[in-house]
């Protein structure tokens, strides 16, 4: 039995149904160590012959038995293992892959091998050696003569030690000199122990092999042996594996460096879109910061308002149940039910609830500094809800102190405000009494510091008197002290939320008693709209991410078409339809993850610049990347860029590998 048997090898092509039958039954047998020529007309069938034996083409009739094994041809995986370990192909046209190296055209069947990454370098320099062409190795393609091209697509034929070599017309393109020398070089892989199959119309080029067989019209003619074959070698060969994924990564990777500018503008163009992206989420971040900064400096966030719970429905009229008198002394909202002694007793019980403290706010004040008069349009007592650093200047108010707003303090010492921390300043109210008789209230307090409300968004001035002052002064008047709100202390601001919901609950005799609202839910709110506007911004920010995923898709379809004939020597030296998808896959993900690291780099350089111009408006960065933001922006990249290699690398992978060699 021969290492390489044809058994009744049938093959047409079809056109528009018209059948065009070229190889007509064909029956030959072959031995390793034979230099067979192909001989025959143009048009004859040699090359459709040679696709069958080497494993591309799978429409024809008939078996291929190697080494004693039918080939399997409706198997497209068995075929690619056949092609890779058992094929070496070398063609007219040399079909060395452009954008890589004299080297790496040698190493991309190296790959399909098991030697060391050292082994394989050696390897393809010493074929490079033997084929007079080692100083060229760091050449391009197009950097080469005729000749020397062939002779690299020899070594690349050989470099993962096939026992079989096809040679379809290697000698077409050369000249008389490299003609000879290509031949000898196949003479001498045939005499290592190898079967070569040589496709000729040349005589002269057939003399040179161990055996001529001649192809007329389909059939098998004559089949001369013109000299011995060599012998049969038991040598090793080396050992075949499938395409380690990160051989693919480097090819795409050596192609995105090959057409570098191209590739620059399209990551240019996606990261210009991704930069938006990460710039409103940043800005959502930095704006939103900001408010929760700035309510939080204005009320304590673990201090939570508590006021009477009220019917919706009742319109106006006093309530069923309170006899209490209803507002505070002036309460601004006369509407109000007053919170009674037992209700705050029962509030007090409520778990985590460390401090209850009662709210007055008073309006149409009339503040006196020696021969200086001012009116507050409101002032509150001090408690635990305003935070400290609302005191600018001195300190917060004791026993017979108050803080007064730095607008009222220049009023009263327009000389130096700053002068009016010390001073005494008589204060008067008018409200109404236990016997609803309008009263003067009269109090004097010493300023023992100054609030500042221009220097943060709040409304209004911001004087606080201190809660025992005002309340023995409304004592003295005979003044009703209960309130409408009280500011309920909380141990920890982790339990904020569940007290607040707790206050919410309470009940005296079934009926609900409060509504407690705390700071933090107004900034889940304002939070909740400002997310919302910039993820909208973002989310427009996103359609140019559209635009750029379509760019993708063009330059990965384009690239498909300009790489067509590599996909074809690829598939032809093994590799299989997974390896050429993921060859693009991994080369759009290149242009995608480099795209978002240069939206990153864009991002934080604009942030930065844009929170140092923003420093005059306030002392905060007003632009807040998050590592989470960038960690979206690069999964957002990949799966745009999985996304726009998807159609490409299918129809990459799908391409014939035989229309793929004989595209130009
Ligand atoms: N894909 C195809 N579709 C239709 N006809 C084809 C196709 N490929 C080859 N043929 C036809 O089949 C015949 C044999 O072609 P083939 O390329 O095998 O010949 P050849 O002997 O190698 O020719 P040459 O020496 O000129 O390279 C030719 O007539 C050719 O036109």
């Amino acid at each position: 039995m021969s290492y390489l048997e044809l058994h009744d090898i049938h093959k047409a092509y079809y056109l528009n149904k018209e059948k065009f039958p070229v190889l007509k039954g064909i029956d030959l047998n072959f031995d390793l160590g034979e230099f067979v020529s192909i001989l025959g007309e143009s048009g004859g069938g040699k090359s459709t012959l040679m696709n069958i034996i080497g494993g591309l083409d799978r429409k024809f009739s008939g078996s291929v038995v190697i080494d004693h094994k039918p080939l399997n041809y409706k198997d497209e995986k068995s075929l690619d293992a056949y092609r890779r370990e058992t094929i070496g192909y070398i063609y007219q046209a040399y079909n060395l892959i452009g954008h890589l190296t004299v080297l790496d055209n040698v190493l991309i069947s190296l790959d399909m091998t098991t030697l060391s990454r050292q082994q394989r370098n050696d390897r393809a320099h010493d074929l490079l050696k033997r084929v007079g062409l080692d100083d060229q190795s760091t050449k391009y393609p197009n950097q080469l003569s005729g000749g020397q091209k062939q002779r690299v697509a020899i070594a690349r034929a050989l470099a993962s030690d096939p026992k079989v070599i096809i040679a379809d017309e290697p000698t077409g393109a050369l000249d008389a000199e490299n003609t000879q020398a290509v031949l000898k070089i196949l003479d001498e892989i045939a005499a290592e122990g190898r079967l070569v199959i040589t496709v000729t119309h040349s005589q002269t080029v057939a003399n040179a092999g161990t055996r001529i067989v001649h192809l007329e019209d389909g059939h098998i003619g004559k089949d001369e042996t013109i000299r011995q074959p060599y012998p049969k070698q038991d040598v090793k060969y080396l050992q075949p594996q499938k395409l380690p994924a990160i051989v693919s990564y480097k090819t795409a990777f050596k192609h995105f460096k090959f057409n570098f500018w191209r590739n620059s503008l399209i990551i240019i163009g996606t990261a210009i879109g991704l930069f938006a992206v990460l710039l409103f989420t940043g800005l959502g971040n930095g704006i939103s910061g900001y408010i929760t900064n700035q309510v939080n400096a204005l009320a304590n966030p673990q201090v939570i308002t508590v006021s009477a719970h009220q019917k919706t429905r009742s319109p106006s009229g006093g309530s069923p149940t309170s006899g209490a008198p209803s507002g505070g002394p002036s309460s601004t909202s006369t509407k109000q039910k007053s919170i009674t002694d037992p209700q705050i007793t029962k509030l007090k019980s409520v778990n985590h609830v460390t401090k209850v403290e009662k709210n007055y706010s008073l309006s149409g004040v009339t503040v006196k500094l020696d021969n200086k008069t001012t009116t507050l349009t409101s002032m509150s007592n001090w408690t635990s809800s305003v935070t400290d650093n609302t005191v600018k200047y001195g300190s917060k108010p004791k026993a017979n102190e108050v803080i007064i707003d730095k607008s009222t303090a220049k009023k009263l010492v327009p000389s130096g405000w700053k002068k009016a921390i010390g001073k005494t300043v008589n204060f008067t109210y008018q409200t109404t009494n236990k016997s609803h008789k309008t009263v003067s209230v009269p109090f004097s307090a010493k300023v023992s510091g100054i609030s500042d409300s221009s220097s943060s968004v709040s409304m209004g001035s911001k004087d606080y008197v201190s809660t025992s002052t005002l309340v023995s002064a409304m004592n003295k008047k005979n003044v009703p002290t209960s309130v409408t709100s009280l500011s309920v202390s909380i141990d920890k601001l982790n339990n904020v939320k569940s007290t607040t919901s707790a206050v919410n609950k309470l009940t005296i005799n079934g009926t609900r008693v409060f509504t407690a609202v705390s700071i933090n839910s107004m900034i889940d709110t304002v939070q909740t709209f400002i997310h919302l506007a910039s993820n909208i911004l973002a989310g427009i920010a996103g359609i140019a991410l559209i635009v750029s995923a379509l760019m993708i898709i063009v330059t990965m379809f384009m690239s498909v078409s300009a790489r067509t004939k590599e996909i074809g020597i690829l598939r032809a030296i093994g590799e299989s339809k997974t390896d050429i998808r993921r060859l693009f896959i991994s080369e759009s993900l290149i242009i995608g993850g480099l795209s978002a690291v240069l939206a990153v780099v864009i991002s934080y350089g604009v942030s930065a610049l844009a929170n140092v111009l923003l420093r005059n408006l306030a002392n905060y960065n007003f632009v807040q990347i998050g590592l989470e933001n960038v960690v979206i922006v690069f999964i957002l990249a990949i799966i745009i860029s999985l996304l726009a290699s998807f159609l490409p690398a299918r129809r990459a992978a799908s391409l014939n590998p035989i229309d793929a060699l004989s595209s130009d």
